[in-house]
């Protein structure tokens, strides 16, 4: 190995402070991973209540340390929040202001340990602390160059007048230059973006912060290849004029070592025929917000006739699953269906040879994991970013079947029924055409080369950005 440490050592050492939400803790994680396995240091800043969540993921203990941080309380957050799992989402700002109010901590943290990159996301500060002690800084970016380049681009600057609302086409409008006709959103789905452009006390708006975060750092990384997201990459670069370094999609790898699923679930996908269990997962916050739309989800699931697995929080109101459900659902689908409300080891499910469909909400990670996968893909997306990635999915790369919704964008029971059984029935000429275009995919993300040469491009980009 060369010397690129900025003190001459082989090793560069690395401080990651994620955006508190488990997608992208996960994330930052997977490829501190990566780096530790080249010999680096990380020093990984999380809050305690993440710590018993994330320490399995680590798999290079003695090298990717964690460092507990206090997430303040906030005035309008429910006592004892630290990741976005425990806050509403109208009040995620609020965590970003707690976010916020940890500079002091992780000041110190830096003055202490003197690392040469700091990695972050939200904590758009980070390079006014980390400049004074020698660290260059990289915004690692978690959510697809998409979602980034139809909103979060210098060019996508909106004139707010006294606060007023935008309309939803208003919203809908993607910034000069933007480039695609197909990842794009239709004028009511818009609306899920208003929150980007809105001021908050404080903090100013999701749209300053990223910005901000982006045109202060030394390089922008995102977790994408160009294979799949090349064009909104160079759209990012020409846009904030920083150099931005791909990490791939960052997947673990099976370790020889690596725990095994929870026998109380390979137990119940072990009673049904391989690839006939539909597993549903909508990731690590709550976002099917309303009970009835929870419960259609449910009984489109039931009417499929297939066996299923829901891992799901709850909806806004109630505070279990259990309680959401529809009337006499339980009965009806006892032996075949279960709807859980608890963490499940996803990647796992989706290896298990039973399950054979995937329905997801298209959170950027669930994305990469079902694109490895090799489960049929019904995609249920719920806001912006994770419409974008099911318009990537279905639209350009056409490996996947998106539920239609109605004008309101309410999704019916019939409508999820249709798509699931849309990829799941045989000889369904959809189903096998999504099919056959996954399978290429899969071939070309899971080569063995693939991964390791964008981590090992990575790693010199990152070299090269230390020692300049
Ligand atoms: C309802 C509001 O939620 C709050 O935050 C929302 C979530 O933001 C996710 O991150 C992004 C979302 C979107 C999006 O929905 C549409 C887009 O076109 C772009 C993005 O970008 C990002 C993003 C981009 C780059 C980056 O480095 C990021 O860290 C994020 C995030 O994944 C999720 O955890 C958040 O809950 C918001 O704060 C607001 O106040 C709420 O009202
Ligand atoms: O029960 C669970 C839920 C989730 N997970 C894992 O947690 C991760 C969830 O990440 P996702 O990106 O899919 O979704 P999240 O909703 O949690 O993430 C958030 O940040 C990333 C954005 O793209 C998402 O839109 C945003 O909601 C996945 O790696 C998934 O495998 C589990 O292992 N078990």
């Amino acid at each position: 190995m060369g010397d690129f440490g900025s003190d001459g050592s082989s090793s560069m050492s690395i401080v990651m402070y994620p955006w508190l939400a488990f997608g992208h803790m996960t994330a930052f994680l997977h490829l501190s991973n990566k780096l530790a396995e080249k010999g680096h240091e990380i020093v990984f800043l999380l809050p305690k209540k993440a710590l018993d969540q994330v320490r399995p993921l680590n798999l290079y203990p003695s090298l990717i340390t964690f460092h507990t941080i206090s997430i303040p309380h906030v005035k309008g957050l429910p006592p004892g929040a630290e990741t976005n799992s425990d806050v509403p989402f109208f009040l995620t700002h609020l965590l970003a202001v707690a976010m916020n109010q940890t500079r002091p901590e992780v000041e110190t943290i830096l003055r202490t340990n003197k690392p040469d990159l700091v990695f972050y996301d939200s904590a758009d500060w980070i390079p006014e602390i980390a400049r004074p002690v020698g660290a260059k800084t990289v915004c690692y970016n978690t959510v697809s160059a998409a979602s980034i380049a139809l909103t979060l681009v210098p060019a996508a600057e909106r004139e707010i007048i006294d606060g007023k609302e935008m309309s939803a086409e208003e919203l809908a409008k993607p910034p000069l230059g933007y480039p695609s006709s197909k990842v794009v959103l239709l004028a009511r789905e818009a609306k899920t973006l208003s929150f980007v452009w809105r001021r908050h006390e404080g903090i100013g708006s999701f749209f300053d912060g990223k910005v901000t975060a982006m045109r202060n750092c030394d390089a922008i990384a995102i977790r994408t290849c160009r294979e799949t997201e090349g064009k909104f990459c160079d759209y990012i670069e020409s846009q904030y004029n920083r150099p931005v370094y791909l990490t791939g999609p960052v997947l673990p790898v099976d370790e020889p070592n690596k725990t095994s699923l929870e026998p109380r679930w390979a137990d119940w996908l072990a009673k049904f025929k391989p690839g006939s269990v539909v597993f549903c997962a909508f990731g690590s916050q709550p976002v099917v917000d309303k009970i009835d739309q929870f419960q259609e989800l449910c009984l489109g699931l039931e009417a499929t006739g297939l066996p299923f697995l829901v891992a799901i929080k709850p909806p806004s109101g109630v505070s279990t699953v259990e309680e959401a459900l529809p009337e006499g659902f339980q009965e009806r689908v006892r032996g075949r269906g279960v709807v859980y409300g608890g963490w499940v080891q996803q990647p796992m499910i989706l290896d298990h040879p039973s399950v054979g469909c995937f329905v997801t909400h298209c959170g950027f990670g669930s994305m990469w994991e079902s694109l490895m996968s090799d489960c049929q893909m019904v995609l249920v997306p719920q806001h912006g970013e994770q419409i974008l990635n099911a318009r990537l999915m279905a639209e350009e790369m056409e490996v996947a079947v998106e539920v239609e919704r109605e004008e309101n964008g309410w999704f019916s029971r019939r409508s999820l029924e249709d798509a699931v059984k849309s990829v799941m029935g045989e000889g369904s000429e959809v189903g096998e055409k999504v099919r056959k275009n996954h399978d290429k995919w899969r071939c070309v993300l899971s080569d063995s080369g693939f991964a390791d040469g964008y981590i090992s491009k990575f790693e010199q980009n990152l070299t090269d950005l230390v020692k300049s």
